[in-house]
């Protein structure tokens, strides 16, 4: 049995891979690591690997580490971006300051499509590109719907608003004028970042979607897209896969 985690700054997501049979599952984490590992470490087989793509810190990471030593004996791979991989170039002057979700997102996403754009719609809100080089062109880094909406939130006074279902149009409510504020806002900016990036790369370069927002944001995307909620996940136990 073979386990893979992909830890963000809100969800943590894993996978439980035993030859064909399959196992997923994740949720918010609220950094109470050994709660959040109870589900992806309740196996009845054995672990032979542990796989780990973190962009939760170094004081988490050990943290992770030291609960899944004691669960398992093992001791966890934590796989962090660096200056080439899988053909895949990194392109920051310090290859490891690169999220690795980023990376492990930007390798899946060449190996699949050769050039390609990956948005992750998570804690932060992502765009990355790769040429069908490898060259990782580089990335946006901005908040996430959710974190959008707590700051404004947090810091305003009066603004107060219950869930809702977005649109695009003008509210009439503080509620939809939020909802769709925020929403309109963040579809626009990937939708300006795509068009310009598919007249660099290609008019049919392939936009992978990913992450916790991806659903509620790609529905009102006006460009084609492929939604790839398991991309970190795939991207993760690629690169395992390589080491024997
Ligand atoms: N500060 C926040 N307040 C409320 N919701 C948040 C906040 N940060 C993230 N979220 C929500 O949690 C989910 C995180 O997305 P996901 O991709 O699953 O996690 P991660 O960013 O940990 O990889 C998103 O749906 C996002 O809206
Ligand atoms: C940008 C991120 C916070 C996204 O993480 P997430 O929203 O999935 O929690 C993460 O990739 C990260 O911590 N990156 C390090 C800085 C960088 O990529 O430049
Ligand atoms: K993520």
């Amino acid at each position: 049995m073979k386990l893979f985690i992909d830890v963000g700054n809100t969800a943590l997501k894993w996978r439980r891979r035993g030859g064909d049979n399959i196992e997923q599952g994740g949720g918010t984490h609220r950094r109470d690591w050994e709660t959040a590992l109870r589900e992806p470490l309740a196996s009845s087989q054995p672990f032979e690997s542990v796989w780990i793509a973190s962009v939760a810190g170094a004081e988490a990471d050990a943290r992770i580490g030291a609960l899944i030593s004691e669960a398992t004996g093992l001791a966890a791979e934590f796989y962090y971006s660096v200056r080439n991989d899988f053909g895949v170039h990194n392109c920051y002057p310090e290859a490891r300051r690169l999220g690795v979700d980023r990376w492990v997102a930007l390798i899946e996403c060449h190996r699949r499509h050769g050039a390609g754009i990956v948005v992750d719609c998570g804690s932060a809100l992502t765009i990355d590109a790769v040429d069908e080089n490898g060259a990782f062109l580089g990335g946006y880094i901005v908040p996430g719907l959710g974190m959008l909406r707590t700051a404004l939130l947090r810091d305003t006074a009066d603004v107060h608003v219950g869930p809702g279902q977005a649109g695009l149009g003008l509210g009439q409510s503080t509620g939809e004028c939020v909802h769709n504020g925020l929403l309109r806002m963040s579809v626009a900016f990937v939708t300006d970042v795509v068009v310009e990036l598919r007249e660099r790369l290609s008019d049919t370069c392939p936009v992978l979607v990913t992450g916790g927002d991806a659903r509620e944001l790609s529905a009102s995307f006006p460009f084609d897209f492929d939604l790839q909620p398991d991309l970190v996940l795939d991207g993760l136990e690629r690169v395992a896969a390589r080491q024997k």
